[in-house]
């Protein structure tokens, strides 16, 4: 993602279509010094209008579309608790704000007719001169008051409307399933609806900006008829103010420059640039050390940085500071060029006026002065609209998005018969049978399964052998219904696997994944979660911890169950003396990486593999062999692959223990005792089936695994 303000401006990023650099009558292309290549999209002709730019029409039009989730919207934040007494209180002071610049220019109005009737009768009433003046100081006042209110009631009501979406978000993430989540667009989707940048909420923003945008236009109107109406009589007023007012409506040409309010894309091809920024990194990351170090190639890195940065001079610059440096040495555009001969403009008027009818000098330089204040702060609030129009389009789509993103269906659709008819049963285990199940994953134009067939009974031990990427995992994966098959039918107990209840199946199985990962929470949890039902029961865990080889380590860490393995909330310091290493008992992290807040899913600072490993396990058992009944069917993808031996063997004992009469299915690699114990072994070559049957038979039958068998046993004689 590009560093800069992206968003400034108001892009559409929800506009449809597509963007294509190649297309020369769409995009345009600019050469930035040496490296960077810049395409922006080319503005339409009605875009070039001053004005219209600011208009852009095309963004409008689809508020409408989003006008239906607008209302659901303020449906929603009127079921927050007291969320209606903030907004009238916000509202009514809005109001308030909006008024008085008006209520402040009629007092400065009538302080110019005092002035007027002064120069021309020579006497001031007094009593009207004080009471004006008092009024105009008691209206900066209370503006003061006011703002202090408003940010007053903002921060309550902002806070109660970004907690209640806040769950809301939640439960969208957590409930999507795995195709669901990993699609592309639904990636784009929750990231265009949930920004996770910005410190207020989608929502707050559009209120606060529609209320803005209310009072903005408050402001405009009440100004306007106060000036109208002060400068009614006066014989040069509105001329002076027409022309005072002209320039406001050229503030768009400087805008019309900047990248941010346009689509555009950068890239380099220059392989000195690449390079020499790969250097930067492989320097900076302490991952690339050991191997900088150890192969002696620093000197190498060093000389090779020279020559490209000689190679490239002065443009061997990130993108934004190249743009800059281009932009600088580009000519002003035509509309700043016209601003400023129309901003001399009303006083070139006037004097023109006040040379031909000297009488009315003292009355016109009083409205000019009134006239051209208002007018400079007139065109900001004006732009001001502008811009806000522009945001609050951007804001309904995005809400659009978001209630859409809440509305998002799973991919896998739920079943509705219920699982199993008898709890008791699971007890026996489940039997699976796959018919002529093909599968293909989402992203995928290659088959992980072809035509595979096979029935484990209820309480069988199976064994998946196969080679790398043979499809064991995919199998394992479509039992647990990750992802449905592209073709054929997988059946448990006799039924079709799409009829279930999800929920029911799911609390039927456990599973301990190969690519297993380890939640940013503390160990207790991690394992807990195994069976969130039982979260709070301590000895559960522990238990469950002993039975995965995990609880001696866990209580030597100093936190035991309480260890975080990452953190997931960083510290914040800056500026540190050299001598502070560590902070709230954590090491003071200097890296780059810590600047990123990456966090690795699977990888701990203080663990081993093997020792991951059997947190995993021990979620797993959290779940399987401690609710007795729930649990039918165990699945296990590699558990041992990171246990050293006698961790292996200790942990297949334990789990033929506590099997009992479950079905259990593994898949692996190895070949041993757990093979030689399986009811069923299925040999998987490049996504089919190849052999099927016990230990003795595939022996007998003289193929792959007789091969590889013979093969490891000849290895250990
Ligand atoms: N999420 C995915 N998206 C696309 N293709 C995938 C995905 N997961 C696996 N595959 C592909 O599906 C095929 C089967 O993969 P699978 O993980 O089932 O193999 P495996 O036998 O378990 O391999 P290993 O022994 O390495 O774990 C492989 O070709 C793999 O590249």
């Amino acid at each position: 993602m590009p560093r800069g303000p992206r968003h400034k401006g108001g892009i559409d990023t929800n506009r449809k279509g597509k963007f294509d650099p190649n297309d020369e009558n769409q995009v345009k292309h600019t050469k930035i010094g040496k490296v960077w290549d810049l395409y922006q999209e080319r503005q339409p002709e009605l875009a070039k209008v001053p004005f219209s730019a600011r208009l852009n029409l095309e963004r409008y039009l689809g508020l409408y579309d989003s006008l239906p989730f607008v209302w659901r919207m303020l449906k929603d934040i009127g079921s927050i608790r007291a969320c209606w007494l903030y907004l009238g209180l916000y509202l009514a002071v809005q109001l308030a704000l909006s008024l008085i610049p008006a209520v402040e220019l009629w007092y400065s109005g009538q302080l110019l007719k005092i002035v007027g009737i002064a120069v021309e009768q020579r006497t001031v009433d007094k009593n009207l001169l004080i009471s004006v003046a008092l009024s105009r100081v008691a209206c900066s006042i209370a503006e003061l008051f006011l703002q202090h209110s408003n940010r007053i009631i903002s921060q309550p009501l902002n806070a109660r409307i970004k907690q209640y979406y806040t769950v809301h978000m939640f439960n969208v993430l957590a409930r999507l399933d795995v195709p669901t989540f990993d699609d592309p667009l639904v990636q784009r989707q929750l990231e265009q609806a949930f920004p996770t940048s910005s410190r207020q909420s989608v929502i707050w923003r559009t209120v606060a900006g529609v209320v803005n945008m209310g009072s903005t236009t408050v402001m405009l109107v009440s100004q306007l008829s106060v000036l109208l109406n002060v400068l009614r009589d006066q014989q040069d007023g509105p001329l002076i103010a027409f022309l005072s007012f002209s320039h406001s409506f050229f503030l768009t040409g400087s805008s019309n420059r900047s990248l941010f309010t346009r689509v555009w894309a950068a890239t380099t091809h220059n392989a000195d640039f690449i390079k020499l920024s790969g250097l930067r990194k492989a320097a900076a990351d302490s991952a690339h050390r050991k191997e900088i170090v150890a192969g002696g190639m620093w000197e190498y890195m060093y000389s090779e940085y020279q020559r490209c940065i000689h190679a490239l001079g002065e443009d061997a610059t990130e993108f934004f500071d190249a743009y800059e440096m281009f932009n600088q040495d580009r000519f002003p555009s035509f509309a700043s060029i016209i601003r400023r001969p129309l901003h001399q403009l009303p006083q070139i008027v006037f004097t023109l006026r006040a040379v031909q009818y000297p009488a009315s000098i003292p009355i016109s330089l009083a409205s000019l002065n009134l006239i051209t204040s208002t007018a400079t702060s007139f065109s900001h609030t004006l732009s001001r609209l502008f811009e806000q129009t522009g945001s609050i389009s951007d804001n309904f789509t995005t809400i659009r998005k978001m209630y859409e993103a809440i509305n998002l269906a799973n991919r896998i659709p739920d079943g509705t018969v219920p699982y199993p008819e008898n709890h008791q049963s699971l007890k026996m285990g489940m039997s699976i049978e796959f018919r002529n199940v093909s599968f293909k994953y989402p992203d995928s134009n290659s088959y992980a399964l072809r035509n595979v067939s096979f029935k484990i009974a209820r309480g069988q031990l199976c064994v998946i052998l196969g080679q790398n990427g043979s499809g064991k995992s995919t199998v394992l994966k479509l039992i647990a219904r990750l992802y449905d098959p592209s073709e054929g039918q997988i059946l448990v107990d006799g039924q079709d696997l799409k009829t279930l209840r999800l929920a029911d199946l799911r609390r039927a199985m456990a599973i301990l994944f190969q690519d297993y990962t380890h939640f940013p929470l503390s160990i207790r949890e991690n394992i807990a979660l195994g069976d969130p039902g039982h979260s709070d029961d301590i000895d559960r865990v522990t238990q469950a911890a002993t039975l995965g080889g995990a609880s001696e380590f866990i209580e030597r860490l100093e936190d035991g169950y309480d260890t975080y393995l990452d953190r997931p909330v960083r510290d914040h310091y800056s500026g540190l003396p050299e001598g502070t290493m560590d902070l709230f008992g954590r090491a003071v992290s200097f890296g780059k990486i810590r600047g990123m807040g990456e966090m690795k899913s699977n990888e701990s600072t203080t663990l081993s593999g093997g020792q991951m490993q059997r947190i995993a396990l021990s979620r797993t058992f959290m779940r399987s062999l401690l609710s007795e009944s729930s649990v039918g069917l165990l699945l296990f993808d590699e558990p041992s692959a990171s246990l050293d031996p006698t961790a292996e063997h200790d942990l297949f004992g334990r789990l033929q223990l506590l099997r009992g009469q479950k079905t259990m299915i593994f898949s692996s690699h190895r070949f041993g005792n757990l093979t030689r114990n399986a009811d069923m072994i299925l040999y998987m070559h490049d996504s089919v089936i190849v052999e099927e049957g016990s230990h003795e038979d595939l022996l007998k039958a003289r193929g792959e695994y007789a091969r590889i068998w013979n093969l490891q046993a000849q290895a250990f004689l």
